[in-house]
Order: structure tokens, then C-alpha cells, then sequence
């Protein structure tokens, strides 16, 4: 029997080198390395039909002596590992290339692509191991799916609040201002319960954000809500709950979905912008608003005497809740403060221009 010398293809890493091996069915295999030469042999249906071929290739740099194979029907897969980490400027230490060799075109890359294979290789697998560090939560997705559902539902609440006022104002003009309580408040009234989410998820840390700017958030708005609108009907026809309920609308219409989106690790920089800039104006108008509408309601309370406090005889009959409410005035101010400086802070976390990435 004739020995003969198969079609052989070869490709490179920075690491390996594949050979392929045009034989099929190839059977008593016999791949080796000594001293930096790869000797093959096999019987199989090559070129030349069913014969016995083999061939042998001296490397140009080091390899392991180890080598992998693997037969298929159609060809033989070989993998040498090199010694050293190396991109070679050919695949034998002679310098005229075998005949039977030729570059393998499948698997053919260019030093510079094999160099960006490498290093995506290393990032995948950096990220697997900085991911395999930090504990899994096990209920992350229900905790998304959770928040997806409550900020989708805040978003509904709050955008059909703004949308019925704006149209209303387009319609009525002026007229609208004075009946926004009549016709808005059942809705603000179920999105401000509500809100007491806010304040629940960062207590049993389901988001990582501090308690007491959703606390001051809750109470301020729940304290005009509830006490200055919802108990006084002197209060509801007034021009100060249609700018009240706005300001508060508009700055939810783009926080909400901003945190949807943060739910499904989606961001949107416009998004993103508007959420975090948008209060720099609203914020003060608002508290302006609910201060104009405690003032407002001071001497309702005196003239009603609603929640006053009883008194002694001695010390007049009881003391008015317009007294409580003057020194609410000043915590509004500084909750104002507090939650201004917060969200300050994280605007400037969040709108931080994100650093280049050097190679
Ligand atoms: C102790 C009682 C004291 C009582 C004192 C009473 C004084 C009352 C004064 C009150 C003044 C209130 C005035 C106010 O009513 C006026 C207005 O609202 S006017 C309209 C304009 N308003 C605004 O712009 C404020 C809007 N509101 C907010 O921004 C928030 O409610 C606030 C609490 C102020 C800040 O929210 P938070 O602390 O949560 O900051 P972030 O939004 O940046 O979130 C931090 C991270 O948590 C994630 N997160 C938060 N909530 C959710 C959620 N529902 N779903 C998913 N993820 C959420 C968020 O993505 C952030 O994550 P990361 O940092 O990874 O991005």
C-alpha cells in the first residue's frame, strides 16, 4: 500500500493552532509531537481514495507536546497549543511552505481580529467571575416584576390626571382651575395611597434608596391632599389645587416610566435627563403651591375650628390647627431643603458623563 500525504489547512490564535485534516473515516490514528514536530498518521479515504497517509510539520516556535484530535467523517481536527502566547509570522520553521498545506479559511483570522477575540474572551469571562463573586438575589425578578407592575400603575394614575386637566383647560379655559377637585381628586386620592409604596420598598430594601425622602414626599403631599383639600370644601374650589395637582403630575409622567425602564435594565438618556432635571423648576413651584394653599387655608380652620385642639377654660376654649399648621409651613421649607440637596446629589450621580473605556 501506498503512503501518501493528505490536504492539511491550518488557521492560528494567539494561543493555538487548528489543523484540519482533509481524511474521512480516518482510522489507527497516530498524532504525536516530538521535539517540535507534529507527526501524523492514519488510514482513510483521502485525496488519493483509501490508502494509509501521514505527514509531518516542524513548528516555528514551541508547542506543547500535548496535542488534541478529533476525528469526524469528513476530516481530522487537531489542536496544538503554543508554548508561549505569540501571534507567528508562518506555521513551519522552514521557510517554503509544504504543499500539501494551505491556510484554513474558516477559521482564518488576521492578528488584529484574533487579538479582539481575545480580549472579548477575557471581558466575558472577568464578567462571569465579578458575577459569580457577588451572591444571586432569588427573588430579583419578582421584585422587578413587582415594581414594573406598581410604577406602571403610578403612571396610568398620573397621566390620565394630567391629560383630563390639560384637555379640560384647552376646553374650559380658566373655568377649569376652579373644579379640578371635583373631577381629579378620587384619582389623586388612589395614587397618593398608593404612594405609600414609596416609602415601604426602601424600609424592607426592596430599592436602595434612602427612607426619608420618600417619607417627606408621602407626608407633604398627603398632609395638602388629605387634610388642607379633603377636609375643607372652602378649599376644593380653588385655583390652588389645579396648579398643586399639575406641578405634582407632571414631574410623575416621567419618573414613573423612567423606573419601569430601570426595572427591564433599560435606559433612555433623554428619559433619564428629563427625570433628573425636570425638578429643578417643578420642586420649588410646587412646595410654593402647597404653601400658597396652606395660607390659604389658615383662616379656614380658625373660622371652622376643624381639628382644633380643647382647651382648659382657663386658657380659652381650644387651640386652633392653623397653629399647627404655621409651624408646618417652616418643616415644608425644610423638607424642601432636604429632598432638593437628595435629589441634587442624585442627579449628578446619574447625569455623570459615564467614563471612556481605555484599550
Ligand atoms: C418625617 C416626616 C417629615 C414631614 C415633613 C413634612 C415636610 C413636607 C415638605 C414636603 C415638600 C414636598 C413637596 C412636593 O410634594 C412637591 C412636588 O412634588 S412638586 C413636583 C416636583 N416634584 C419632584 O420632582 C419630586 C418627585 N419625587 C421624587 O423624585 C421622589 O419622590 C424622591 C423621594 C424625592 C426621590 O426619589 P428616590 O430617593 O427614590 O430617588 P431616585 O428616583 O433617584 O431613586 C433612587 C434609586 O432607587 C430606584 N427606585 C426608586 N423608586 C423606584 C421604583 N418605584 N421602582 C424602581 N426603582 C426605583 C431608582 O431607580 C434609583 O436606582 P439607581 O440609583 O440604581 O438608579
Amino acid at each position: 500500500m501506498q503512503t501518501l500525504t493528505p490536504h492539511v489547512y491550518w488557521a492560528q490564535r494567539h494561543g493555538e493552532i487548528y489543523l484540519r485534516v482533509e481524511l474521512s473515516d480516518a482510522q489507527d490514528l497516530d498524532i504525536s509531537v516530538h521535539e517540535n514536530t507534529l507527526h501524523f498518521r492514519a488510514q482513510g479515504h483521502g485525496a488519493k481514495g483509501d490508502n494509509e497517509y501521514e505527514f509531518s510539520l516542524e513548528f516555528l516556535e514551541s508547542v506543547e507536546p500535548q496535542v488534541t484530535h478529533r476525528s469526524t467523517q469528513r476530516q481530522v481536527n487537531i489542536t496544538v497549543r503554543k508554548q508561549e502566547h505569540s501571534w507567528w509570522d508562518r506555521l513551519t520553521l522552514q521557510e517554503r511552505k509544504p504543499v500539501f498545506l494551505a491556510p484554513d479559511f474558516d477559521r482564518w483570522m488576521e492578528e488584529s481580529d484574533a487579538e479582539m477575540e481575545l480580549r472579548a474572551k477575557e471581558e466575558k469571562i472577568s464578567k462571569i467571575s465579578v458575577e459569580s463573586r457577588s451572591p444571586k438575589d432569588p427573588y430579583l425578578g419578582l421584585k422587578r416584576g413587582y415594581l414594573f407592575m406598581y410604577n406602571l400603575v403610578q403612571f396610568l394614575g398620573f397621566s390620565w390626571i394630567f391629560v383630563n386637566m390639560t384637555v379640560r383647560l384647552f376646553i374650559l379655559g380658566q373655568d377649569s382651575l376652579y373644579d379640578t377637585f371635583h373631577t381629579i381628586a378620587d384619582m389623586m386620592y388612589f395614587c397618593q395611597i398608593l404612594a405609600v409604596v414609596e416609602v415601604v420598598n426602601p424600609a424592607l430594601g426592596i430599592v436602595r434608596t434612602g427612607l426619608m425622602p420618600p417619607l417627606i414626599q408621602l407626608v407633604g403631599r398627603n398632609v395638602i391632599l388629605f387634610v388642607i383639600f379633603g377636609s375643607l370644601e372652602d378649599m376644593q374650589n380653588k385655583a390652588v389645587v389645579f396648579f398643586v395637582f399639575y406641578l405634582w403630575s407632571i414631574i410623575e409622567i416621567f419618573r414613573y416610566p423612567y423606573y419601569m425602564l430601570a426595572c427591564i435594565s433599560t435606559e433612555w438618556t433623554m428619559l433619564t435627563w428629563l427625570r433628573y432635571s425636570l425638578w429643578i423648576p417643578l420642586y420649588p413651584m410646587g412646595v410654593l403651591a402647597e404653601a400658597v394653599a396652606v395660607i390659604q387655608s389658615l383662616p379656614i380652620f380658625d373660622e371652622t375650628r376643624l381639628f382644633s385642639i380643647p382647651l382648659p377654660e382657663s386658657l380659652g376654649s381650644s387651640l386652633s390647627f392653623s397653629y399647627s399648621l404655621q409651624i408646618y409651613l417652616v418643616l415644608m421649607f425644610l423638607g424642601l431643603f432636604i429632598n432638593f440637596r437628595h435629589l441634587f446629589r442624585q442627579r449628578k450621580r446619574r447625569l455623570r458623563p459615564k467614563r471612556r473605556k481605555l484599550h
